[in-house]
């Protein structure tokens, strides 16, 4: 009798709104995945996930609790299921304080670059009335800043910014912001991909340096929104930018970027995100972390279904974080926030 080979298939189970749906969700990326054995099926989330699947992963980018109760009841029915990533590890990026304080539990691997990182000063500010009273403001922040949503959990709202010139700008403030300090940089934002092992670096366009003497005659405020996410078409009315050639800019030293993708990954045991950095023009060599977002749009990315799907391919062959779903993970996940142990084999 001919003997039958029979290759097991994966079946991922993703939950995404319509808008990501429709980015990374492509027919390039299911047919590539198909291929691998791996089948990406969505989640109806107007039923019960436990009533779906079986998933040997579920892959998501949604909240709230009774997203998480109904992930909680899948891993309790479907105990080696993984899931991809932990709502507790998402968590800490919506808001922009939490967010950016992991960047200082990354340890500063010395290499020749002579390259430093960091993070903007910032301050978090609930009663902006007490801005204008006060005779020293936010403990050595000089003007520009950014105001910020404190809150960024992906809605509109939580992207629109103010570059404040002078105290006047603080009037259209809407509390709670984080206020951080605007560095020049050359109106150039690298914006590093993080996939799991898999780490890359792009340039975007970003906001034009602003000259010191400049700013003596500004005043108030400017309101913008998701600057390096604009289209082509929205760059050309030169609203924000000055002519400047990208490809003109030079890329950060790799062994930085990919040393702090992977201090960023352990710390915040997260696999899928992107983080913005910034070079700051009056020291040169120093690199500031100022944004990081959970599941990003990959699909902007050059080549992201074959990235991808290793990735998944990886995760459910269990070469990816074999921490997934270790109990004291599960615990974490079920509500009793011990912290969780990394046994990740290290990249
Ligand atoms: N400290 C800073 N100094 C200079 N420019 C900054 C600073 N912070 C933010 N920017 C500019 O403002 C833009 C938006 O800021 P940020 O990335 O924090 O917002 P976001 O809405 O979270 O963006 P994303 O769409 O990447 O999620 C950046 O891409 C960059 O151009
Ligand atoms: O698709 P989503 O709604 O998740 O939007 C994300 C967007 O991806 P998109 O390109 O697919 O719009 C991301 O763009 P890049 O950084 O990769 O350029 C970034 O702006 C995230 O902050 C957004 O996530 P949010 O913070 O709003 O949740
Ligand atoms: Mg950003
Ligand atoms: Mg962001």
């Amino acid at each position: 009798m001919a003997e039958m080979t029979t290759t097991k298939r994966f079946s991922i189970g993703y939950g995404l709104l319509m808008k990501k749906q429709k980015s990374f969700i492509q027919d390039s990326l299911v047919n590539l995945a198909k291929e691998r054995g791996i089948d990406l099926i969505k989640i109806d989330t107007d039923k019960p996930l436990v009533d779906q699947g079986p998933f040997d992963c579920v892959l998501h980018k949604l909240y709230g609790e009774e997203w998480r109760k109904q992930l909680r009841e899948y891993l309790v029915y479907n105990p080696n299921a993984i899931v991809v990533d932990f709502p507790d590890a998402i968590e800490r990026l919506h808001n922009r304080i939490s967010m950016l304080d992991v960047v200082s539990e990354i340890e500063e691997v010395k290499s020749d670059e002579m390259a430093s990182f960091g993070i903007p000063k910032q301050i978090v500010i609930y009663e902006p009335e007490k801005l204008k009273e006060a005779k020293t403001w936010g403990e050595g922040l000089k003007f520009p800043v950014i105001a910020k949503p404190l809150v960024a959990d992906g809605s509109a709202k939580s992207h629109k910014m103010l570059l404040i010139f002078s105290s006047e700008g603080f009037d259209k403030l809407k509390p709670p912001t984080v206020l951080q300090e605007f560095v020049n940089h050359g109106g150039v934002i690298f914006k590093v991909y993080v996939v799991g092992k898999y780490v890359k670096c792009v340039k975007r366009k970003s906001l034009p340096d602003i000259a010191e003497e400049k700013l003596e005659s500004l005043h108030g405020s400017l309101s913008f929104s998701q600057v390096s996410n604009l289209t082509s078409h929205d760059r050309n009315d030169d609203k924000y930018y000055k002519r400047m050639d990208l490809e003109d800019a030079e890329m950060p030293p790799m062994s930085l970027i990919t040393n702090i993708a992977r201090g960023l990954r352990k710390a915040m045991k997260l696999h899928l995100f992107n983080f913005d950095v910034i070079r700051d023009t009056k020291v040169g060599n120093r690199y500031l972390v100022i944004d990081i977002n959970y599941f990003p749009g990959y699909a902007k990315m050059p080549g992201y279904e074959s990235v991808l799907t290793d990735f998944f391919w990886d995760v459910l062959n269990k070469k990816e974080a074999r921490s997934f779903n270790s109990d004291k993970e599960l615990m974490k996940l079920v509500g009793n926030n011990g912290a969780g142990s990394d046994n990740e084999s290290s990249a």
